[in-house]
């Protein structure tokens, strides 16, 4: 089903969903931990950085977890197609892709977290500006979707790549927490340009899109950058600073269900948010049994690469219809307290693979417009 024959229309994370972009993760059996990696990540990797064993950046995942992962979104797809969704997919990736720039060499990531290297806004579709370099690339396999898209009307504009050299990448939000990154910077093989300095390097999923309103984390020089492209480029959108709620994605922090209404990881985020947000009724995310969370210190992973909050991380299909993990029943009965209709669906190696069922797909036409949610 590749027929987005009417072009894109997306604003708000809540309206009626009836299209949707669900990543893939064929042959993602192995995570190329280079320091671009290393620095996205640090959040999470921090304390085991080092003991991944060898010189090797590459850290083979067991081929049994990515058929796993693999199960685990098909169902995501059924249950998608089966609440009347249109459901479609990247283009498949190849087996063991090894990319080169005039910098620097890395291993292509498939386009599994879709929602990272995309933001659409509106009928816009924005492609965003890396921060991981085996990503760089990741996007061309929606392309034959974005095509159809551009056919259909809509706009499609790119951020400026970046080149990811060795000074590209901004550490100030570390500095600022007073901690050191430089375990993941050395051994550092990539080249630089002289004169470049920080790039303008920013994630889709580090915004949250509310109608006409949208949060923008900005947590260093790069994402800053970033900010003031989305401001030239959509004068007619009010963008919200968030001045370094998170290292970068926010989509595991704040999680709009719908005006008035979000899941928030903790108290301590509310500071980050607009006024008119703060006012909001929140759901904070309940215990849960750590043992929902396979482990995975056999193949050398001790601490994956998204945190235990990675299961608010849900998909709206409509303000009343949420998909989560099944894997979560605390949040489930929590949901279905607030009158939620919840569409469970099992997901089990999110932080092996670094996503939610948010960060798995991009909602490309929803009901909504560019409304003020937050007037
Ligand atoms: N769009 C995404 N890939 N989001 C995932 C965010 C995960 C977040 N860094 C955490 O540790 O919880």
């Amino acid at each position: 089903m590749t027929d987005p024959a009417s072009g894109a229309n997306s604003f708000d994370e809540w309206t009626r969903l009836s299209q949707v972009i669900v990543g893939r993760a064929e042959y993602y059996t192995a995570h190329d931990l280079d320091t671009s990696w290393r620095l996205f990540f640090f959040d999470n990797v921090a304390p085991t950085l080092g003991n991944e064993g060898g010189a090797d950046p590459l850290l083979a995942i067991p081929e049994q977890l990515v058929d796993e992962l693999n199960e685990d979104i098909a169902g995501l797809v059924d249950a998608l197609t089966g609440c009347g969704v249109s459901v479609l997919r990247p283009a498949t990736p190849g087996k063991n892709v090894d990319i080169c720039s005039p910098l620097w060499n890395a291993r292509a990531t498939p386009p599994l977290n879709v929602r990272d290297q995309t933001i659409v806004l509106g009928n816009t579709i924005v492609e965003t500006a890396p921060h991981v370099r085996s990503r760089i690339f990741e996007n061309d396999l929606l392309k034959p979707l974005f095509y159809s898209y551009f056919e259909g009307g809509s706009n499609w504009l790119s951020m400026p790549r970046p080149a990811l050299g060795r000074d590209s990448l901004d550490d100030a939000y570390f500095r600022r927490l007073g901690i050191d990154v430089s375990r993941a910077t050395e051994g550092e093989t990539a080249l630089g340009i002289d004169g470049l300095g920080l790039e303008l390097v920013f994630d889709g999923a580090q915004c949250m899109r509310l109608g006409r309103d949208v949060l923008v984390n900005v947590a260093n020089r790069n994402h800053e950058l970033a900010l003031r492209w989305l401001t030239v480029n959509f004068p007619h959108m009010r963008f919200h600073r968030l001045d370094g709620i998170a290292d970068n994605h926010i989509d595991s922090v704040v999680v709009p269900l719908r005006p008035g209404l979000m899941l928030l990881r903790s108290p301590k985020y509310l500071a980050f948010l607009p006024k008119e947000m703060q006012a909001w009724d929140v759901i904070y995310p309940p215990e849960t049994d750590e043992s929902t969370f396979p482990k995975y210190d056999d193949f050398g992973f001790v601490i994956p690469i998204a945190s235990r909050y990675i299961d608010i991380n849900v998909l709206s299909i409509d303000e009343e219809t949420v998909v989560v993990n099944s894997h979560y029943p605390e949040l489930i009965s929590v949901l279905e307290g607030r009158g939620f209709t919840v569409v469970p669906v099992r997901h089990r190696h999110r932080r092996l693979f670094g996503g939610g069922f948010h960060c798995f797909t991009l909602d490309t036409v929803r009901a909504g417009g560019c409304e003020d949610y937050l007037g």
